[in-house]
């Protein structure tokens, strides 16, 4: 029978220039949230790259490549499943900003691509064009796990609640996005968000932020967290490096939904949604 908790390890790596440095900081980190007893480890979003458009061409690299290999190997050496919050990757001639995972044997079993890019302007605060370099993924992408089926996007993604209840209806009862908000975005939407989310599909979600470098050209957040089913934060980061840890109970997830049983109750007679994409 499948096991009824896990540990979840979110880990909000400071990302430097330095992709060699970032690399070890995230391989010696992964040691250390398995040695915490997490059976499933997850990474910030562009982890081994500054965030920055300018930024993506120089650390792009294939698939597999120099920061996949790490990861492959990390979670070989410390058997735990792991999702790589993301890299710039090259392929074809085009960049995407990608999120692979592995499993305790060090296989790769998924791979995504950030499907709505981050193209914003908000005036005298903050305008970032992904677009400017990366291109859209155009697949959904959930994973199994011998806990359950995880729905993974990245960032920008948690705004389209479609995106999240395509992957409840596929049946995931955690959903994790490696994100990296900002000093305007973040303390008015990150928490809000994962709450949104979660409480709608009555799931578990959990973010994984880069931790916050004042100095950096896109200072990140920070605050890594999870919220449970209920909607209410089990687990948040300061905005330093760390490491959070938490337990993801999946009979609570059963307990909500059949408490509130929402996902019974729609009226698909008035509206429907549709799930378009090919995996
Ligand atoms: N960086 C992102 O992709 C998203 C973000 O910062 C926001 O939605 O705000």
């Amino acid at each position: 029978m499948a096991a009824s908790k896990f540990k979840i390890a979110l880990v909000q790596l400071f990302v430097t220039a330095n992709k060699s440095e970032n690399l070890a900081r995230a391989s010696k980190l992964i040691s250390q949230a398995a040695g915490g007893g997490a059976n499933l480890v997850a990474l910030p979003e562009c982890f081994n790259s500054p965030y920055g458009t300018k930024y993506f061409p120089e650390y792009a690299e294939k698939i597999p490549g120099e920061s996949t290999n790490m990861l492959a190997k990390a979670a070989k050496d410390n058997k735990v499943f792991l999702v790589g919050g993301s890299i710039p990757e090259e392929d074809g001639g085009k960049l995407y900003n990608t999120s692979t995972v592995f499993n305790p044997e060090g296989e790769l079993i998924a791979k995504f691509r950030k499907v709505h890019l981050f193209d914003i302007d908000v005036p005298g605060k903050i305008r970032f064009q992904e677009s400017e370099t990366l291109s859209p993924g155009s697949g959904l992408v959930t994973f199994d796990t011998p806990y359950c089926k995880v729905g993974l996007a990245i960032c920008y993604d948690i705004r389209f609640p479609e995106l999240a209840q395509i992957y409840t209806r596929r049946g995931c009862k955690l959903l994790l996005y490696p994100g990296a908000f900002n000093m305007t975005t973040g303390p008015a939407h990150w928490e809000l968000l994962q709450r949104g989310r979660a409480l709608d599909n009555q799931l578990y979600v959990g973010t994984i932020s880069p931790a916050r470098d004042e100095k950096a050209s896109y200072v990140a957040w920070g605050h890594s967290t999870l919220v449970n089913p209920w909607g209410e934060v089990v687990a948040k980061a300061g905005h330093e490096e760390e490491i959070v840890y938490s337990d993801v109970d999946l009979s609570y997830v059963d307990e909500v939904r059949s408490s509130i049983p929402t996902s019974n109750q729609r009226r698909a007679d008035i509206y429907k949604l549709q799930d378009m994409s090919q995996n």
